[in-house]
């Protein structure tokens, strides 16, 4: 069966620490991209390595810290990037096409579907797309930074069956194997639990962000999509293929899921809330293990400015986010009632587009 896979390489496996690209792991991991194709697979490549290919470049001594200094960097490396790739895909008789994404792109429906159009256009012409976050235009709050979410809002907006995350180390470990030599090897997950994530540590390289703990985060996105997710380590001709084959050098994060729906993927992970709605311990149970809507009656206190339709995060009262909903209320509206009963409701608001604050329909579980 025709499989589509997305392929995401960190800057730590393409650069050096002195910045600058790794030509010779460029054509490497062309290679292996094109053993895929070979094999018959769809292919998407989520490529980091903008920053660090340019900053050397453009002059600077160090990976720059400040935004308008990265984004320089990323203007000039992100087309040495593209060359390097297009050149080396070249030699497999492979093309390569750039597409640059931000999570504003992902919040509004139209450009993600317009991306998603473009994206299935490119593999059905049996180009390559090269994706990476449009680091230029990007602003800090806004920013995916690493780009391991990224790869996973791909992987699962193409509905991917398998997404795979190279990085320059062969998996999870109990502790990050750079400070703990006698940390132990996953081979399998079945669950991102707490424990998981308290093993993930940041960034290993001056080059690399976000460390495991992003890549943990991706693999939380791709699994509840339903797209199992491979995390490790390429550096041996094949060893793409046997990550696809379940004999890769790294660990692997099974799904149960089947394909989320488009909408709750949507309000999950590419939505971008307006506002928060504080909920009691009773509506934290109906929501989360009932599986019932949000009732004014539950509602403790709003934070921001919203609009019946608007997105909004709900959190407990101890301040954990408990997923995201549509909101049936303007803010002032909610404001009026939170905490009454939904009998009172329109005797002091009048007309609402639905008594439930959040419908159990328009509402997904992020906790
Ligand atoms: N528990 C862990 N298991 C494995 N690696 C870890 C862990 N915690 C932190 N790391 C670090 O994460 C690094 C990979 O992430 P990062 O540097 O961001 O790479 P990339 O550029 O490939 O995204 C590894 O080099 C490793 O030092
Ligand atoms: N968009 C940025 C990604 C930054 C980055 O370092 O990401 P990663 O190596 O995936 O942790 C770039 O291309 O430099």
């Amino acid at each position: 069966m025709l499989s589509r896979i997305v392929v995401k390489i960190g800057s730590s496996s393409l650069t050096t620490d002195e910045g600058g690209l790794n030509l010779d792991s460029i054509a490497f991991f062309a290679g292996e991209l094109s053993a895929l194709r070979s094999a018959g697979h769809e292919v998407l490549l989520v490529t980091s390595g903008a920053v660090a290919a340019g900053f050397r470049d453009i002059g600077y001594e160090t990976r720059p810290r400040q935004l308008h200094e990265k984004q320089a960097a990323a203007a000039l490396g992100q087309a040495l990037l593209m060359r390097a790739y297009q050149n080396a895909l070249a030699d497999h008789q492979l093309k390569a096409a750039q597409i640059l994404l931000t999570r504003t792109d992902f919040a509004n429906r139209k450009r993600m579907n317009n991306a998603n159009m473009t994206i299935t256009e490119l593999l059905k012409q049996g180009v390559i797309p090269i994706i990476n976050e449009n680091d230029t235009v990007s602003i800090d709050e806004l920013k995916f930074g690493d780009n391991d979410t990224l790869s996973a809002l791909v992987a699962n907006l193409v509905r991917a069956q398998q997404l795979i995350i190279l990085t320059d180390t062969d998996g999870l470990y109990t502790a990050d194997p750079r400070k703990s030599p006698d940390a132990t090897k996953y081979e399998e997950i079945h669950e991102i639990t707490e424990e998981i994530y308290s093993m993930a540590g940041g960034a290993g390289s001056s080059v690399g962000t976000g460390g495991m703990r992003s890549k943990i985060d991706a693999a939380k996105i791709a699994t509840r999509g339903g797209v199992p997710v491979f995390i490790g380590k390429a550096n041996e001709t094949g060893d793409l293929l046997k990550a696809l084959e379940h004999t890769g050098k790294g660990t692997y994060f099974a799904t149960h899921l089947s394909s989320l729906p488009m909408k709750k993927q949507w309000l999950g992970f590419m939505s971008s809330p307006l506002g928060r709605i504080v909920v009691d311990p009773g509506a934290e149970k109906a929501l989360i293990h009932g599986g019932n809507s949000l009732l004014p009656v539950g509602v403790k206190r709003i934070e921001g400015s919203f609009h019946a339709g608007d997105v909004v995060e709900v959190v407990n009262i101890g301040n954990e986010r408990l997923g995201r909903g549509i909101v049936n209320y303007d803010e002032d509206q909610l404001q009026a009632v939170l905490g009454l009963p939904s009998s009172q409701v329109i005797g002091i608001i009048g007309e609402v587009h639905r008594l439930e604050v959040i419908h159990r329909d328009e509402w997904i579980t992020l906790k």
